[in-house]
C-alpha cells in the first residue's frame, strides 16, 4: 500500500466578492516510501498548496487524501495533531527556526510538545544533531550559524521523532551550491532509510536528484516521471518508542514562556513594574486599614483590664430586665421616665438582683463587681479654689480601669477621688495629689455636693484618653452618699471578672447573646473598625482601578507578541501543538507577567511602608502601615488573576491562527 494517495483532489480558495478560485484540480497520485519526489511547476502552479494538504496544514479539500489509508478529509484536531507528531515532518525555504530558542531547542520543541521526558528529548535530539554535523554547535542560537546549518537544523527538527514523510519546500532555495549539495545528500539518505520525501523544488539540477518527478501546471499534474525506483536502501525505523499521545506539560509550557520573555526582557519588566504600582496601591491601602485598626484597638484596650468584662443593661430595656418583656406596669412606664430624665446627664439602666445573679452565675466568671457611671455634658463638675471643671464622665473605680494608667498618686480609697488629667490640670497648675475638692453631681432630680481628697491622676498627657474629664471615687463611696440623700444606688454597669484572660472572648460572647450591651467603649471601638473596614474597602478598590489599566496593558503587550510570533505558531502547529498548547504558552507568559509584577508590588509595598513607618513612628510613635500576610498573598493572586484574565483574548486570538498563513508570514 502507499504511504500516501491523493484522489480527486481539488482545492478551492474563497476570494472575497468573486468566484472561488480553484488551485488544485483533480489531482490523483500516490507515493510510496523511499521516494524522493520533486514537484516542479511554474509560480502560482499549486506547489505549495499541494504540499500544504498533504502536509495537514490545510485540511479544507474536495477528493480523498489516503495517509496509509486513512483519509485526512474525516480528521480531527487530535488526528491532525498526532499526524504532525508522528507522521510528517517540515523543512522550509525559509528555516523557520525560532529565533529565541538555541538550536537544542528548537530540535526538541516536537518532543517537547508531546512531553517527551526531557532525558530523552535530550538524548534524541543530540543524536540526530550529530548526525547532521552539529554536535558542536546545539547551544547556539539560530543567528549564530550559517545557512546551511539552519538547514540542516530544520531537517534535524523535522526528523527527530521519526515520521513517515518529509515535506520540504524548496529546501535549498536559499543555499549556495555546495550546501545545496550537502543538504541534498542528507534528504536522499533520508529517502533511502526508508521515508517518503515530497519536495518543491524550482531547479532542474536538484530535480535530477530525485527518483521522481511530478509537474504541476496550472492545478493540474501534468507530467509524472520515475528516474529510478524508490531509493529504499534499508528501512531504518526508530527503536525509539513514537511519540506518544501527551501533549505540552505545564512546566515546559512555563519554560518557553520564560525563554521569550527572556528574549524581550527589557519590554516585560517595564509591563511588570507598570502593573505592580496597582497591587502595591492596593496592599499599602490594605495595610494602612490595618495599621489604624491596630492602633485604635491598642489604645482603647491599654485602659482596660484583660480580665474585665464590662456590662450594661440593654439600651431598649431601659428600666427594664433583660430577658423579660412582659414588664408593661404602670410602675415600670414611671421608673422609665425617670431614668429618661436622668439619661440626659447619664445612661444606662440599672441592673436588678436577677440579673446580677445569672451573670454571676456565669462559668469562667471568677467574680462580680458592681459599678456606676454616669455621662453628662456640664452638669457634674469638679471644684477647687476658684477653679472648676466640667467632667464628662463620672464612675465609681473598678477592676476595668487599668492601674498601669495611672500617672501619679494613688488608687482613690475612701473619702478620695481620682481625676484625669485634664480636670486635674484645669484646677491647678502644680500637681492635684493630696488636695480636697468639692464634686458636684446631679443625683437623681437633686443636686449635691461633696468633698474628696485627690488621690490620684489617672492617664497622661500623650495618650488618647486624656483630653476625656473624668473623675473617679468609690462604689461605696458613691453608695454611702446615695443614702445619705434618702436614695438607693443601684449599679448600672457591672464588671465580670475571668479565671484567666482566654476566659474573656467567651464570656464577653454569652453577656451579649444573653442581651446585655458590652462597654460603650467596645461598642465605639466596633463601630470605629466597622467604618474602618469600609473604608479601607472602598480606598483598596479606588486604588484597584488603576488594576484595571494594567489588565488592559498586559492584553495590548500579548497581542503585540501574538503577532510577532505569527510564524512561530504556524511553526509549532506544523509540529503538532493543539490550540491549547498554544494557549498554555500565552497564558503561561501572562502568569509570569502576574507573578512578577505581583513580587514587585509587594516588595513596592514593603518598601514604600517601611518609608511611611519610618515618618509616622516620628509623629505618632505608631507604625501605620501593616502588611499581613493575608494581604501578600492577596495581592500575589490579583495580579497573577488579572494577568491571566487579560491573556485571554490574545492567547485565544494565537491558538485559532490559521497555521499557512501564519507560516506565510514574513
Ligand atoms: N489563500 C489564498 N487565497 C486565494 N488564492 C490563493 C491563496 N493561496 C494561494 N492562492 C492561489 O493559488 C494558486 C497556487 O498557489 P501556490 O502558492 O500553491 O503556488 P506555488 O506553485 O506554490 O507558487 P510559488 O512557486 O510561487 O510558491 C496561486 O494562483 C495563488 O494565487
Amino acid at each position: 500500500m502507499s504511504v500516501l494517495t491523493l484522489k480527486h483532489v481539488n482545492k478551492y480558495y474563497k476570494v472575497a466578492g468573486n468566484q472561488p478560485f480553484q488551485a488544485l484540480k483533480d489531482v490523483t497520485v500516490s507515493f510510496d516510501k523511499g521516494e524522493l519526489v520533486a514537484i516542479i511547476g511554474e509560480s502560482g502552479s499549486g506547489k505549495s498548496t499541494l504540499m500544504n494538504l498533504i502536509g495537514g496544514l490545510d485540511s479544507d479539500f474536495d477528493g480523498e487524501i489516503l495517509f496509509n489509508g486513512q483519509n485526512l478529509g474525516t480528521f480531527k484536531e487530535a488526528d491532525f495533531v498526532k499526524y504532525h507528531k508522528e507522521n510528517v515532518g517540515f523543512v522550509f525555504q525559509s528555516f523557520n527556526l525560532i529565533s529565541h530558542l538555541n538550536l537544542l531547542d528548537n530540535v526538541t520543541m516536537a518532543m517537547t510538545l508531546a512531553n517527551t521526558s526531557k532525558e530523552e528529548r535530550i538524548k534524541r535530539a543530540k543524536e540526530v544533531l550529530s548526525d547532521m554535523g552539529l554536535s558542536d554547535h546545539i547551544y547556539k542560537k539560530p543567528d549564530q550559524i550559517s545557512g546551511g546549518q539552519k538547514q540542516r537544523v530544520a531537517i534535524a527538527r523535522a526528523l527527530v521523532n521519526d515520521p513517515d514523510i518529509i515535506i520540504a519546500d524548496e529546501p535549498t532555495g536559499a543555499l549556495d551550491a555546495e550546501t545545496t549539495e550537502q543538504v541534498l545528500e542528507i534528504i536522499t539518505d533520508i529517502a533511502k532509510r526508508g521515508k517518503l520525501v515530497v519536495m518543491v523544488t524550482h531547479s532542474a539540477q536538484v530535480a535530477g536528484h530525485c527518483s521522481r518527478i511530478v509537474s504541476i501546471d496550472n492545478g493540474s499534474i501534468v507530467d509524472d516521471k520515475r528516474n529510478s525506483e524508490p531509493l529504499i536502501h534499508e528501512e531504518v525505523k526508530s527503536s525509539q518508542p513514537a511519540v506518544g499521545n501527551k501533549n505540552l506539560s505545564f512546566f515546559s509550557a512555563i519554560r518557553l514562556a520564560l525563554l521569550n520573555m527572556k528574549e524581550k526582557l527589557s519590554r516585560n519588566l517595564l509591563v511588570a513594574v507598570g502593573s505592580s504600582i496597582g497591587i502595591m496601591s492596593v496592599i499599602l491601602m490594605l495595610a494602612l486599614g490595618n495599621g489604624v485598626k491596630t492602633y485604635i484597638n491598642d489604645t482603647m484596650n491599654s485602659f482596660v483590664n484583660p480580665l474585665v468584662t464590662e456590662v450594661r443593661m440593654p439600651a431598649d430595656t431601659q428600666g427594664e430586665e433583660a430577658g423579660s418583656d412582659d414588664q408593661t406596669s404602670l410602675e415600670a412606664m414611671q421608673r422609665q421616665q425617670q431614668m429618661e430624665m436622668q439619661s440626659m446627664l447619664t445612661a444606662d439602666a440599672p441592673f436588678q438582683t436577677e440579673n446580677l445573679d445569672e451573670l454571676a452565675a456565669l462559668p469562667n466568671v471568677k467574680s462580680l463587681e458592681k459599678g456606676y457611671s454616669l455621662l453628662s455634658f456640664g452638669a457634674n463638675r469638679v471644684a477647687y479654689d476658684e477653679n472648676e471643671s466640667m467632667i464628662l464622665t463620672f464612675a465609681t473605680v473598678s477592676s476595668n480601669l487599668n492601674e498601669s494608667n495611672l500617672t501619679a498618686g494613688n488608687w482613690p480609697e475612701a473619702g478620695q477621688i481620682m481625676l484625669s488629667q485634664s480636670v486635674a490640670d484645669e484646677l491647678a497648675e502644680d500637681s492635684m495629689i493630696g488636695r480636697t475638692v468639692t464634686l458636684t453631681l446631679t443625683l437623681g432630680e437633686q443636686v449635691v455636693s461633696r468633698e474628696f481628697d485627690v488621690s490620684g491622676i489617672f492617664g497622661s498627657d500623650s495618650d488618647a484618653m486624656s483630653g476625656m474629664s473624668a473623675a473617679y471615687v468609690t462604689f461605696e463611696d458613691l453608695n454611702d452618699w446615695y443614702q445619705a440623700e434618702n436614695m438607693t444606688l443601684e449599679p448600672n454597669v457591672v464588671f465580670l471578672l475571668a479565671e484567666t484572660a482566654d476566659d474573656t472572648e467567651s464570656i464577653k460572647n454569652k453577656v451579649k447573646d444573653m442581651g446585655y450591651q458590652g462597654s460603650a467603649q467596645e461598642a465605639m471601638t466596633n463601630m470605629f473598625n466597622e467604618m474602618l473596614d469600609v473604608l479601607t474597602y472602598v480606598l483598596a478598590a479606588v486604588a484597584g482601578i488603576s488594576l484595571v489599566v494594567s489588565a488592559i496593558m498586559i492584553l495590548v503587550v500579548l497581542n503585540i507578541s501574538v503577532v510577532e510570533r505569527t510564524k512561530e505558531i504556524g511553526i509549532l502547529k506544523a509540529l503538532g501543538a493543539r490550540k491549547k498548547d498554544i494557549r498554555r504558552i500565552f497564558v503561561s507568559e501572562a502568569f509570569l507577567i502576574g507573578l512578577f509584577s505581583g513580587v514587585i508590588g509587594i516588595a513596592f509595598a514593603f518598601g514604600l511602608g517601611y518609608g511611611i513607618n519610618q515618618f509616622s513612628l516620628n509623629v505618632f510613635d505608631v507604625p501605620i502601615i501593616q502588611i499581613a500576610n493575608e494581604n501578600i498573598v492577596m495581592g500575589l493572586a490579583i495580579s497573577v488573576v488579572i494577568s491571566m484574565l487579560a491573556s485571554f483574548l490574545p492567547s485565544q486570538r494565537a491558538a485559532g491562527l490559521d497555521p499557512v498563513e501564519s507560516l506565510r508570514r514574513e
